[in-house]
């Protein structure tokens, strides 16, 4: 392919940083600033780039025209039951936003309830977060505008969904807890900074505080009742318990599993909330995560990995709060790590746990501890639950890489327990039996095993001819797990694609322990893992060196880009979506300083070196091995407020700027930038078609890949 003519950006180079004696350049260090006319001409110049390209594509209409045909299939969220409704969100298949129904039973006509595609004609409003009162009357819900991880707070009376004119602004990472009495809500928001907070800013968000909101006030009334001004950095996650008695305080300082641990006792206020409130503590540290299950009167039931890095379940009596007299209800399990645990029908207990990355799900008794029955379930994941202690029902949605999902109903009144299948989601067109689901372990540099997931077609010849996308994430506990992706399809039917994912370290597929072996200055790890996966799939003749791409998001970003850097000769190309691209300086901006738990952090000398030695900006190989660098496509969105779109911006300049016009270099080094786009949370289907089309428009010029019908 031709030659690329990459737009010109200035060099600042008298932009230095002394890290700890170590001098860094920084000559991109304008692109930090969204609202520049500069920065916006850079992008729009970029785009100018990228695009022709994308859509050189001489297949792109057809990828768009079948993507969009299998994306096309009616998607359900598991019912739940709130007051004396069903509820349930539904989306008839293209549709950008998915609705929300409500029944006044199971088997009754659906109305809509909330239908956040009303609210815009491009459906970029997403509902972010919602909670009903306890009586099921009122409910709470958040929008997001662009994909921003800000959200602004609305009211609905329910069943009616008749408006309320609450309206609460500068929320963000928030909880949503009422009060038992229905009068209010607990959340959580940030002071007033200068400048915009629309989500293209990148200030950072620090001093979050938790409020109290009665109903049918203004914002400005409401009740201050929780700050930490002596730590900046802390959120205070807030829960009501399942007895309305307790406010359970969570506060956190990054994303490490780890939070303290304090309560309030409601009912002891004889002022009521009035105030910062008189909180007890429990856990005084951040040496584990505790996560409210459900209570007995003093008796709490928590989720916990202290002194249990595959977790476990314990009681803390807050009569004796003191660690001696917790007693462990689930033990930790050896083989499989403990997901999340669900309290219902009073004295059960649902618990989900993750074996060799897949899911398995049990009845406990919440009395005793003991394990009753395990549910039957295919190979593949839960991903989605619906079930609270005071229901007799619980609903639960499985999906795997080829099951785009189903939802089975379990009354838990009637044993021996039996699953119902309440529905089964279908894609016209798709048929399972024409593919095969592999788990290898393979080993990583270290020794490592490490497992993977492979999907293709059935009958596969292993003649290395095959172009694969390897999938990869690997950081702040986060298992990937196997879902159904509608347009994994086409790539696997009509591009001969094989769909790989590597389950590398930094999640939490083993527990805490993996999680920790992929972080800070054990972050090489993950990426050793990831670049064996690719040598795993060569020397089983799936593919060659010629025909793998590697894709990953946010983190999984940063992957990417450190593995074309490290391992150019491996892969053909690369597509990065918004990811974390400079690790010096990714703290600065919105909550990056929360991922210092994952990463480190610049500021410390010791961390530094680990940083600055796979920071994707800053190791981009001057003679890439193999040859020239692979081709590398960045996406990314003007409202990213999560990972801010400087990362991007930055690390294409520097690329361009270093290989672009190099004799050698004829694979493309490009970004798109898409406006009104966030991190990826409630982007409208119409976005997200566009974009995997782009995405594999990208890799069948750079990869080779050829269409079939
Ligand atoms: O986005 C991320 C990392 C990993 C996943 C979560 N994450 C975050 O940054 C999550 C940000 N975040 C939240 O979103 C919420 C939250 C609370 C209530 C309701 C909704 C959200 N609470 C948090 C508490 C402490 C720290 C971060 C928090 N990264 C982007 C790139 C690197 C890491």
């Amino acid at each position: 392919m031709g030659k690329f003519t990459y737009p010109e950006a200035r060099r600042d180079e008298s932009v230095v940083e002394d890290y700890h004696g170590t001098k860094i350049n920084d000559p991109y260090r304008w692109l930090e600033d969204p609202d520049a006319e500069e920065t916006k001409a850079f992008v729009d110049a970029q785009n100018e780039v990228s695009k022709p390209f994308i859509e050189a594509c001489p297949v792109r209409e057809k990828l768009l025209k079948r993507i969009t045909e299998v994306w096309d299939y009616a998607k359900y969220g598991c019912p739940f039951k709130r007051g004396d409704n069903y509820y349930y969100f539904h989306n008839t298949g293209l549709q950008n936003q998915s609705v929300m129904y409500i029944q006044d039973s199971l088997d009754a006509e659906p109305r809509v309830f909330f239908d956040p595609n009303k609210l815009t004609t491009d459906g970029t409003i997403s509902l972010r977060g919602h909670a009903f009162s306890e009586n099921g009357a009122y409910w709470a819900y958040g929008l997001s505008e662009s994909g921003s991880d800000w959200i602004t707070m609305k009211f609905k009376k329910a069943p009616s969904s008749e408006d309320m004119p609450d309206t609460l602004k500068k929320v963000k990472f928030s909880s949503m807890a009422w009060t038992h009495d229905h009068k209010g809500i607990f959340y959580n928001r940030y002071p007033d900074q200068e400048g915009k907070s629309d989500g293209t800013e990148t200030t950072s968000n620090l001093h979050q505080k938790l409020y109290y909101h009665r109903l049918g006030t203004d914002q400005d009334q409401d009740i201050l009742v929780g700050e930490t001004p002596d730590h900046p950095k802390w959120m205070m996650g807030a829960e009501v318990t399942d007895c309305g008695r307790y406010l359970i305080l969570t506060p956190r300082e990054g994303c490490d599993p780890v939070n303290r641990l304090y309560y309030v006792d409601l009912e002891g206020l004889k002022d009521g909330i009035n105030g910062i409130l008189p909180y007890t503590k429990v856990v005084d540290n951040f040496d584990a995560e505790y996560e409210y299950i459900t209570n007995n009167g003093t008796v709490f039931t928590f989720k916990t990995n202290k002194d249990a890095p595959r977790y476990k379940v314990i009681n803390i009596d807050l009569a004796k709060p003191e660690p001696e007299n917790w007693q462990t209800l689930i033990d930790e399990d050896k083989s499989a790590v403990l997901e999340w645990v669900g309290c219902v029908n009073d004295t059960k207990l649902v618990v989900c746990y993750l074996h060799d990355v897949k899911s398995e799900l049990f009845i406990y008794d919440l009395a005793t501890g003991t394990r009753e029955t395990q549910l039957p379930l295919d190979v593949g994941s839960i991903v989605g639950y619906s079930g609270r202690r005071k229901d007799k029902e619980i609903f639960y949605h499985f999906m795997s890489f080829l099951t785009p999902g189903t939802i089975y109903h379990l009354n838990m009144e009637k044993t021996p327990y039996e699953p119902k299948l309440f529905r089964e989601i279908t894609v016209k067109g798709f048929d399972a039996s024409q593919f095969q689901i592999e788990q290898q372990f393979y080993k990583s540099k270290d020794g490592t095993k490490i497992p993977m997931f492979i999907v293709h077609k059935k009958d596969l010849k292993l003649d290395g001819s095959h172009p694969v996308i390897l999938y990869g994430y690997g950081g702040f506990s986060i298992s990937i797990t196997p879902s159904f992706s509608p347009s994994r399809t086409v790539f696997l039917q009509h591009l001969g694609g094989v769909y790989a994912v590597a389950n590398i370290r930094g999640g939490n597929e083993y527990g805490e322990t993996w999680h920790k072996n992929g972080t800070l200055g054990n972050k090489q790890n993950g990426f050793d893992d990831f670049q064996a996966a690719a040598e795993h799939l060569i020397a089983n003749k799936y593919t060659s060196p010629g025909k793998i791409a590697i894709n990953g998001g946010s983190n999984g970003g940063l992957l990417v880009g450190a593995s074309l850097n490290q391992r150019p000769d491996l892969f053909a190309a690369g597509v990065a979506q918004v990811g974390v691209l400079d690790m010096l300086r990714f703290h600065k901006f919105t909550i990056g300083h929360a991922w210092i738990t994952d990463y480190g952090s610049s500021d410390d000398p010791k961390q530094f070196q680990w940083l600055v030695k796979y920071s994707p900006l800053h190791n981009i190989p001057k003679d890439p091995k193999g040859g020239q660098y692979p081709a590398i496509l960045l996406l990314t969105g003007d409202h990213d407020d999560r990972v801010v779109p400087l990362h991007s911006l930055k690390f294409i300049a520097e690329l361009q700027h270093s290989l672009g016009k190099k004799e050698g270099q004829t694979n493309p080094l490009l970004i798109r930038v898409d406006t009104k786009s966030g991190h990826g949370a409630g982007k409208p289907t119409a976005k997200v078609i566009e974009e995997i089309t782009d995405l594999y428009s990208f890799l069948y010029q750079t990869i080779g890949l050829a269409w079939t019908d």
